[in-house]
């Protein structure tokens, strides 16, 4: 199943810089951990947000949910999520 997912991060200003620093790595650790596997299939900035816009291709709703809770930067995240189906005129066979 693939999902949309748009992430906003908000860190609170006065966070310590080092255990921001920290959190960025382990962020960035387990979301290339994810690609490889394939569930995170996409990666983008916004630009001009410290957001990204994500597409997820996870078995159901529930791994989704397991999968962003666990997300180091969880707690400092606002998301959204819309779940995506295969368009009729999309030409790419992988669509699912
Ligand atoms: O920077 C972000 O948008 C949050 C994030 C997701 C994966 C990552 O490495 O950082």
């Amino acid at each position: 199943m693939l999902f949309h997912v748009k992430m906003i991060v908000k860190l609170p200003v006065d966070m310590d810089p080092g255990k921001a620093f920290k959190l960025k790595a382990d962020e960035k650790e387990l979301a290339q951990s994810l690609m490889r596997e394939g569930k995170w299939r996409h990666l983008w900035r916004i630009a001009g947000h410290y957001a990204n816009y994500s597409v997820f291709d996870v078995a159901s709703v529930q791994e989704l949910h397991d999968t962003l809770i666990q997300l180091p930067l969880f707690p400092y995240m606002e998301i959204e999520v819309n779940a995506l189906c295969r368009h009729p005129s999309s030409v790419h066979d992988d669509d699912r």
